[in-house]
């Protein structure tokens, strides 16, 4: 502040004017008077005023709170540890709300049209990715790129997951499920049949499943099980707000080992798919089916073989496949603890399923999964479905405002804002489904108001950005869901809070999953302990 001073005495003496000598004079004793504190309070008071004017500003006409409770950080200790219920409150709160955290603007849409409005509208917004994101999935990352970019890469990844596609990797994948049968039962056997926690079983035959369909047999059950064990490192890294830079043995910094780790992993396991085709090897993994597509295309000039021209180099390769681990483990995991508590506790269900998949297999229960056996499982096909709606993994989709978008007739998100489009509510909204508290897996019959509103089907979301994988999962439950029925007899121990959400990036039951597998005989139902 002194040499502040010193440069105004200083040139007020230069001046000659007797009046602006004393005018000067003036500002000089002000400025003595004022110590660095008034100027930080004065700081701090102007800039606690400007979030809130900012605020008000940006929150318009939609609901959200009044004014910003706790100044700058907002309801950002609530965000550390959400819980499904203030979620709940919020959406129904009103069609749009918002909420402030720190600088970060979000809006929160919460009806069917809007979110689908939201989710299709990619001229004005973008998925917005926590900071982190990037960190761990690596800026070069395809998941990243928007607009035509996104577009055109994403087209030469469609192909990796067409029915067909799929369909070259269910040997593999119907294997993990023997497999897993037997881990299952052998597992409830060492704690006497009594129900016990699933919630990391079920995350762990999930990660085995999509690494026998990414990465075939060039990963070996070492790797998978390292992985299994390690991947929700990846998922707790995930937290809104993280520290710029990574420190060592902090959440992030394990998560980026984690997947630092299995991209190294991926990588060697993409030249062997390489080297696997270029012998002529038939396809039976999402590697080998990328590498083929390149293969194939080397002599075409059609529109999708152009898509395939350039050589995927591993590093690229073992960075896409990542994305597609990222995106289904904890959402596919979500599906796997609600799909079996769900058809447990509901013996109706699961008779309809049993008798299904003896009637598809002609009786014979050894017959090997393939694309047309899993497409005559209509009734289980339905049952996954309807686990999806009733308990949708994945609740909100945030995105981030790219320019302006008026989004209502009164109401326009600001640039820069957070726009989170909900799933959640739209699938359950009594006018699209009738009860929709209650699991119903009939209303998805051929012909039915459900299954004929296409539209309204948001679990996978919509436009640009829909699930890559959404064919895969609906193939991969419901064969898993079917072969669990007619080998194993599980039981659900129902307690207060089984039908409680807990929310972990995507839902699972609060009280984790209590289950008990025993064999059974798939042709006379008997069951051996
Ligand atoms: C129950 C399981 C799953 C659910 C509920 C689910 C749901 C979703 C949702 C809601 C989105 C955002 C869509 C949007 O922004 O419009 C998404 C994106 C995505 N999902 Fe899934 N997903 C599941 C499993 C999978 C699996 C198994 C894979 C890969 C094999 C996968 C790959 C992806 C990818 C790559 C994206 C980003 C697509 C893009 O940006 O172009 N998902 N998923």
């Amino acid at each position: 502040m002194n040499s502040v001073v010193r440069d105004v005495t200083e040139f007020a003496s230069t001046q000659n004017s007797t009046s602006s000598l004393a005018g000067l004079q003036g500002v000089v004793e002000s400025l003595q008077a004022i110590s660095y504190w008034k100027v930080f309070f004065t700081v701090v008071c102007v800039g606690l005023v400007w979030d809130q004017i900012s605020y008000q500003i940006k929150k318009g006409s939609i609901a959200g709170p009044k004014y910003k409770m706790w100044p700058v950080i907002g309801p950002f200790l609530e965000s550390l540890d959400p819980k499904f219920e203030e979620y709940k409150a919020k959406w129904d709160s009103g069609p749009l709300s918002c909420v402030s955290i720190f600088h970060k603007f979000v809006v929160i849409a919460s009806t069917r049209d809007l979110a689908r409005k939201i989710l299709q509208s990619s001229k004005y917004v973008k998925p917005c990715v926590v900071d982190v994101a990037v960190k761990i999935l690596r800026p070069s990352n395809w998941v990243f790129l928007d607009g035509k970019a996104h577009l055109d890469y994403r087209k030469s990844l469609n192909g990796l997951f067409t029915k067909n596609a799929l369909a070259q990797y269910l040997e593999s994948q119907e294997k993990v499920m023997d497999k897993y049968i037997e881990k299952f039962i052998d597992f409830s056997a060492d704690n006497d049949y009594k129900p016990q926690v699933f919630f990391h079983e079920m995350r762990e035959i999930m990660c085995a499943l999509s690494l026998k369909a990414f990465c075939g047999d060039y990963i070996t059950e070492d790797q998978i099980r390292k992985v299994a064990d390690d991947y929700y490192l990846v998922t707790a890294a995930l937290e809104l707000v993280n520290f710029p830079i990574i420190l060592p043995f902090t959440k992030t910094w394990y998560g980026r080992r984690t997947a630092d780790m299995t991209m190294k992993i991926f990588e060697k396991c993409a030249q062997m798919a390489k080297d696997h085709i270029a012998q002529g090897g038939k396809p039976v993994c999402v590697m080998d089916a990328w590498c083929q597509l390149m293969h194939d295309a080397k002599n075409k000039d059609d529109e999708n073989s152009r898509l395939y021209h350039r050589e995927f180099s591993n590093k690229e390769i073992s960075e896409a496949v990542f994305t597609f681990l990222f995106a289904s483990q904890d959402a596919s995991s979500s599906l796997a603890c609600w799909l079996f508590q769900i058809v447990a506790d509901r013996p109706d269900v699961m008779d309809k399923i049993r008798t299904e998949q003896l009637q598809v297999r002609n009786n014979d229960p050894s017959k090997p999964l393939s694309l047309d056996l899993i497409d005559e499982m209509k009734y289980t096909y339905m049952a996954v479905k309807e686990a999806l709606r009733y308990r949708p993994p994945v609740l909100m989709v945030p995105y981030k405002v790219k320019e302006s978008f008026p989004v209502t007739a009164n109401y326009t998100a600001p640039k820069g804002a957070m726009l989170i489009p909900t799933l959640y509510p739209a699938l359950q909204d009594p006018e699209a489904y009738e009860n929709p508290n209650e699991y119903i897996p009939e209303r998805w019959v051929e012909g039915s108001p459900a299954n004929e509103a296409k539209k309204n089907w948001l679990v996978f979301g919509s436009g640009p950005h829909v699930c890559l994988g959404q064919t895969y999962v609906m193939m991969t439950f419901t064969a898993l869901i079917g072969k669990f029925a007619m080998y194993t007899n599980w039981e659900h121990e129902v307690t207060p809070l089984s039908e409680k959400i807990k929310v972990f990036a995507t839902i699972f039951p609060q009280d984790d999953l209590l289950l008990s597998f025993k064999r059974r005989d798939p042709l006379t139902g008997a069951v051996k302990a």
